[in-house]
């Protein structure tokens, strides 16, 4: 997508193809920062704390980071350990594992010196793929979206999103935010209903990308949502996902389950945007999906500039905190599944 009217992608390859440049998300939207990552470590602490985030965008990040492992050195032992690290630093979205697996089921047949080539040509490959699965979730997205704004054609479709699973959250389009960009390219109009999205505030990402792109939207609390839907002034909730199980449980950001339950009770349709990498059909139901805890501080601090533009850290509360970041809405409060093959009832 474009920044400044530049067009993007939010990983690429740096100039001497050595590493990868992606955005530091713990700065957006205050401050646009590029950094370079050129090591399996460095694109472990980048998931980890991350300054890269959204379940295709780390599948991507983990395969450029197995990629340079392998650069330096291509034995079996490497692979493993890379693979390992990598794998450990976020547990919930599919995508990562999906992807670390394809890099090594690639290499694992060639000559240790020629892995690190093949794994970066694999990892350029899979991020070409993401883009084209996103377009292609748009496309069957904005049909769906026609079909429901031709029921008030005299106004905005009014859209509700929680969490960020736009650009910033893969290679390019993203997945929930792909059919908007669409709807909106094509003069469909459409407003966004942004959940902030508490703790990390991805909602302020989500902002961010609507706002470069022209969408009209509006960043609401979490706990909005319901009465908008009471009210009548939502059409459709969309979201991203980390991981759908085999009976079509959703694991996403955590919130998106009690959006799911104010949607199923006031007849809004809820939907989910994802790829087929992010189907996990080795486990049954959305219980058996690890949730990442993370630090207790996420909940406790806020960061964002102060009047002057500084960026400032500020604590709410001495209180101990609790930060589990994903939850599962079951598949019964799913309307459908916007995929690269279409609308689907189950995934
Ligand atoms: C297109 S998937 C985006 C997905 O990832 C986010 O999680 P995080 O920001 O913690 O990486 C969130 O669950 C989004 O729905």
């Amino acid at each position: 997508m474009k920044l400044d009217g530049v067009p993007h992608r939010s990983i690429a390859r740096t100039a001497d193809g050595a590493g990868v440049r992606i955005l530091d998300q713990r700065r957006l939207p205050w401050e646009v920062v590029w950094v370079e990552l050129r090591s399996a470590e460095a694109c472990a602490t980048a998931i980890s704390e991350m300054w890269t985030r959204g379940a295709p965008l780390l599948a991507m990040t983990g395969a450029y980071g197995l990629a340079m492992a392998l650069a330096e050195d291509g034995a079996d032992a490497a692979l493993e350990r890379a693979h390992a690290v990598l794998l450990a630093t976020r547990p919930t979205a599919i995508n990562l594992r999906w992807a670390l697996d394809r890099v090594r089921e690639h290499v694992l047949p060639l000559p240790p010196e020629t892995r690190g080539a093949a794994a970066f040509a694999r990892a350029d490959a899979l991020c070409d793929e993401d883009v084209a699965l996103n377009r292609a979730i748009g496309a069957h997205g904005l049909a769906l979206f026609r079909d429901l704004h031709a029921k008030n054609p005299g106004r905005p479709l009014n859209i509700l999103t929680h969490c960020n699973a736009g650009w910033l959250a893969t290679v390019d389009y993203g997945t929930a935010l792909a059919p908007i960009y669409l709807a909106h390219d094509e003069g469909l109009p459409v407003h966004v209903w942004v959940d902030e999205t508490r703790p990390r505030n991805q909602g302020a990402l989500t902002a961010f990308e609507l706002a470069s792109h022209g969408v009209p939207h509006q960043l609401i609390a979490d706990n909005a949502g319901g009465l908008l839907m009471q009210r009548g002034e939502v059409d459709l909730v969309i979201v991203g996902t980390d991981r759908v199980t085999a009976n079509g449980d959703v694991c996403n950001k955590i919130g998106t389950y009690l959006k799911a339950l104010a949607a199923h009770d006031n007849g809004v349709p809820f939907y989910v945007a994802l790829p087929y990498t992010t189907i996990d059909r080795t486990i049954e139901s959305g219980d058996q999906v690890p949730i990442e805890e993370r630090a207790a501080d996420e909940v406790t601090w806020l960061t964002g500039p102060d009047a002057a533009g500084t960026l400032r850290h500020v604590r709410v509360t001495a209180s101990p905190a609790h930060n589990p970041a994903f939850d599962i809405a079951p598949a019964r409060l799913v309307t459908g599944y916007i995929t690269e093959r279409g609308v689907l009832e189950r995934p």
